[in-house]
């Protein structure tokens, strides 16, 4: 067998554990309330597209949202790790959208179900190329953008973020064991919009990384 490389954390199966309304302006702009405790879901590893592959619209959506987002890519494993020690759990970072169809995730909201279909699909993760810890100091204070077709749409710092990546690790790993590869979405800024077939998004974490993805049908 030869050696797993954390850079291509992507191939090792791993968890994918998503945080929802991270950001208040985001949690407005959807009119969800702003929440006291973190809101986490989870995408499987079949969720992964790289650069180069498109991001397919699920048939059964008409209203698939981009999501730009900081990804954490777990380095160490652990369980009950405290949050002063959380950073020497992280390898390194990885721009990553957080693809949602808005209009399943609308009716499952209203239902009271979980958001799987809208969340979870083939594609919904796009990631940009490993981003090592040393390349990003403060992970807390980062500009994440995304624009369609050259049209900036979200444009906002992690700083805004509720809860801080040493925080969301603690309580993450308070009940889920972290391991390895694992990748933490840390929520998406305002100005999540509807992306239509044909459409290239752009993707950037202020001058340390850019990505792109073309839209297509399933
Ligand atoms: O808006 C949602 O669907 C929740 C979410 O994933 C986020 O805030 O990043
Ligand atoms: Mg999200």
């Amino acid at each position: 067998m030869t050696a797993r490389n954390i850079s291509q954390f992507w191939e090792w199966g791993r968890k994918i554990i998503c945080v929802g309304r991270n950001y208040a302006d985001h949690a407005k702009e959807l009119k969800n309330a702003i929440p006291t405790e973190p809101i986490l879901f989870l995408k499987p590893p079949s969720a992964y597209v790289r650069e180069g592959s498109s991001i397919l619209v699920p048939r059964y959506s008409n209203n698939l949202h981009h999501e730009v987002e900081l990804g954490v890519v777990i380095g160490k494993g652990g369980t009950a790790i405290p949050e002063s020690a959380a950073m020497e759990h992280v390898a390194g970072y990885a721009l990553c959208l957080d693809m949602t169809a808005r209009d399943v995730q609308d009716v499952c909201k209203s239902k009271g179900l979980p958001w799987t279909r809208a969340k979870a699909f083939n594609t919904s993760c796009p990631v940009s190329e490993f981003i090592p810890k040393e390349r990003i100091p403060d992970p807390g204070n980062v500009t994440l953008w995304l624009k369609v077709n050259d049209q900036l749409r979200q444009n906002g710092c992690t700083s805004q973020m509720i809860f801080s990546i040493p925080y969301l690790i603690s309580y993450i790993s308070e009940f889920i064991t972290l391991e390895e590869g694992d990748l933490i979405l840390t929520g998406t800024p305002k100005g999540v919009s509807a992306v239509q077939v044909h459409d290239q998004l752009q993707a950037g974490i202020q001058d340390v990384v850019t990505m792109s993805f073309r839209v297509d049908r399933q």
